[in-house]
């Protein structure tokens, strides 16, 4: 892995990734990144209208991402400071391989590799993996009122999308550790020894 630390927690809508980045983080003593969600303008509208509006919004995150990002690693990690973040950089392309068709879908791939293929990456990623029953419980739970009509059949292919994406990523990268944490089993919110046995997971690769 990377000399210092990065370590990206991932997994579909509502697997408990902020939970988790922010756990960790605070566990490991590291500075923690987190996606702006509440901010961005085009969320409610995309959920309305998936097909109008997702160029924009996949863009909208890419864009953000690519200076959240590019600014940690010149701030951060260059500078020797480990970082948990509550995403990798790689779910754009989960997402946009999903919501995009045709010239976009092209044209938003090759933005994505112009603009993410120097990135430093993260080492460590930590994948939540979660039931259909288990998301919806936790999206209605946080309650952002755009999420609560979101279509369940899009959700389970989030969830199976992600699923061939960790697949893939251990293939193209295996210098990336997988850390795969069973989101319907740990309760690493509850039960302390869950927390514990993915904290000592994580130590084991990063130390
Ligand atoms: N292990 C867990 N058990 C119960 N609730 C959880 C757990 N992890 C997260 N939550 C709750 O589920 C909701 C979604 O979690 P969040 O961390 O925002 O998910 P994500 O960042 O993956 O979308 C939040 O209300 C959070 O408090
Ligand atoms: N179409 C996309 N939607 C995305 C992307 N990243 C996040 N999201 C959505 C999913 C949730 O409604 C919300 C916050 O995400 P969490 O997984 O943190 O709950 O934003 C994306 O790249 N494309």
């Amino acid at each position: 892995m990377n000399q210092v630390p990065f370590i990206a927690v991932e997994g579909p809508i509502g697997a408990g990734k902020t939970t988790l980045a922010t756990m960790l983080a605070a566990e490991l003593n590291m500075p923690v990144l987190k996606e702006i969600v509440e901010e961005n303008p085009f969320l409610d509208k995309f959920y309305q209208n998936i097909d109008e509006w997702s160029f924009q919004l996949e863009m909208f995150f890419l864009c953000n991402r690519y200076k959240q990002l590019g600014d940690t690693e010149s701030q951060l990690i260059r500078q020797g400071t480990p970082v948990v973040s509550d995403y990798h950089i790689y779910k754009n392309l989960i997402f946009s391989e999903r919501t995009l068709k045709g010239r976009e879908r092209e044209k938003y791939r090759q933005i994505y590799h112009v603009l993410t293929d120097d990135l430093t990456k993260p080492g460590v990623i930590v994948y939540i993996k979660a039931s259909l029953e288990t998301l919806l419980a936790r999206i209605a739970k946080r309650g952002r009122s755009f999420e609560q009509a979101m279509d369940e059949a899009y959700l389970q292919q989030l969830i199976e999308d992600y699923e061939s994406a960790m697949a893939s990523l251990a293939v193209t990268e295996p210098q990336t550790t997988i850390i795969t944490v069973d989101g319907d089993a740990m309760d690493f919110v509850a039960e302390p020894q869950h927390f514990a046995a993915i904290v000592a997971q994580v130590k084991e690769r990063i130390t």
